[in-house]
């Protein structure tokens, strides 16, 4: 791989696929912009640009590979930014953000100019965000969506597929109208569900003080990804809005059904309900494989007592089993903790799954 390569926008995502391309070709170039010079710097300093760039011609102009990585608003004005300067004529441009409809449309101005837009979308993120945030393998066994303008010569989309080969994702080929669709399913509506339970609970906090600390794990599993950054899922819900106020409509009606069923006390209807969501939950890939388990983690309920990482390392080191990161996630005050410890491999993980099992009384669990 040549040439240099040229993100703007360097946060999570920017940053990861930064990342992820150096680590396949060291040698290759990264030059980084952002609107905000303090993160390119930044970016710099964390070695995850080679280059900081503070002028957005100079580097879209020598750049053969153009990443945009910002907010999907944002994204529309930098497509229309960028096509006022001279690219090069075999430049490939290429995005990050989370809707692809109105990016495509709006992609047609480079496209009619000649230049080459392949739209993406890494299915891959957190609710973090920023250059710190940044992680090489974030997109490991991850889709990663690819979605076009008009038909892109398969050497073209081969291009940009070789280029992020670092991100060990999957590409996959959708029309714009099919990934914003199934990713306001499986993503766009969840945030704004995520986003709304949280409400409903901040709404009785003033009655019931005791309840932010009642919040357990089903509620934290669910809500996470209400932390994520507000202007960037401002942005994905008014690009999306057709697709989300369809879903918003069915999902009332379904509410309506459950309404209905629980007022009359319909045993059979409200179990059904509930094996129904099970089975297609349980077959899901994500069990199997997918970004959570690329990461190998594996997590451990604790008791919050000085001492704990130690007693469950040394447990692991007696039985020569490495690990490649411990981290105390939350701890629930005087009671109990959440360890999450991550391995290099799946056999790593299941071997400390059976030491940790034999030798403590700790609730184990692989999300
Ligand atoms: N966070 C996720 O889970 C996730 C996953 C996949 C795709 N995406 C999409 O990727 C894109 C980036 O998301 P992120 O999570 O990296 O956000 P982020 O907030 O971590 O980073 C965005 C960066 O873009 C910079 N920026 C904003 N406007 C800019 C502009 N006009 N010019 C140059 N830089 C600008 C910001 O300063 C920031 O550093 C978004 O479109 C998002 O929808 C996010
Ligand atoms: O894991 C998370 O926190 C995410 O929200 C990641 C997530 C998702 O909804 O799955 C969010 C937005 C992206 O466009 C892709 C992935």
């Amino acid at each position: 791989m040549q040439g240099n390569i040229f993100i703007i926008g360097l946060g999570l995502i920017g940053g990861s696929i930064a990342l992820s391309i150096k680590k396949s070709y060291p040698d290759v170039k990264i030059i980084g912009y952002d609107v905000d010079p303090n993160i390119t710097h930044q970016a710099k300093i964390l070695k995850v640009i080679d280059h900081e760039e503070n002028s957005l011609q100079h580097g879209a102009e020598n750049a053969d590979f153009i990443i945009i990585s910002i907010p999907v608003v944002e994204t529309e004005k930098m497509i229309e930014r960028i096509s006022h300067f001279q690219l090069k004529e075999n430049v490939i441009v290429t995005d990050t953000a989370s809707t692809k409809k109105s990016i495509i449309n709006k992609a047609a101005i480079l496209t009619e100019k000649g230049i080459c837009f392949i739209g993406g979308h890494p299915m891959a993120g957190s609710h973090k965000s920023g250059v710190t945030a940044a992680r090489e393998h974030l997109f490991e066994n991850a889709f990663y969506i690819l979605s076009s303008v008009s038909k892109i010569s398969n050497e073209r989309i081969n291009d940009l597929k070789q280029l992020l080969n670092g991100t060990n994702a999957k590409f996959l080929e959708l029309s714009a109208d099919e990934h914003d669709k199934m990713t306001g399913i499986l993503s766009h509506f969840p945030h704004i569900i995520a986003a709304s339970l949280v409400g409903q609970a901040r709404s009785y906090q003033a009655e019931y003080p005791l309840l932010s600390r009642l919040a357990a794990g089903g509620f934290r599993d669910i809500t996470r990804i209400a932390s994520s950054n507000p202007s960037m899922w401002a942005d994905i819900t008014i690009r999306n809005k057709q697709v989300l106020l369809s879903l918003l409509t069915e999902w009332n009606q379904d509410m309506e059904n459950i309404r209905s069923i629980i007022e009359q006390d319909d045993y059979e209807k409200i179990f059904q309900f509930f094996v129904q969501a099970k089975t297609y939950r349980d077959e899901l890939p994500v069990h199997t494989k997918g970004v959570l388990h690329s990461f190998y983690d594996l997590y451990v309920d604790v008791p919050d007592y000085p001492g704990i990482i130690s007693e469950i390392t040394g447990y692991l080191a007696e039985e020569r089993i490495s690990i490649t990161n411990i981290r105390i996630l939350e701890m629930r005050e005087d009671i109990y903790g959440v360890l999450r410890i991550s391995f290099q491999n799946a056999e790593d993980r299941e071997n400390a799954k059976k030491c940790l099992e034999n030798r403590t009384s700790y609730e184990l669990f692989i999300q």
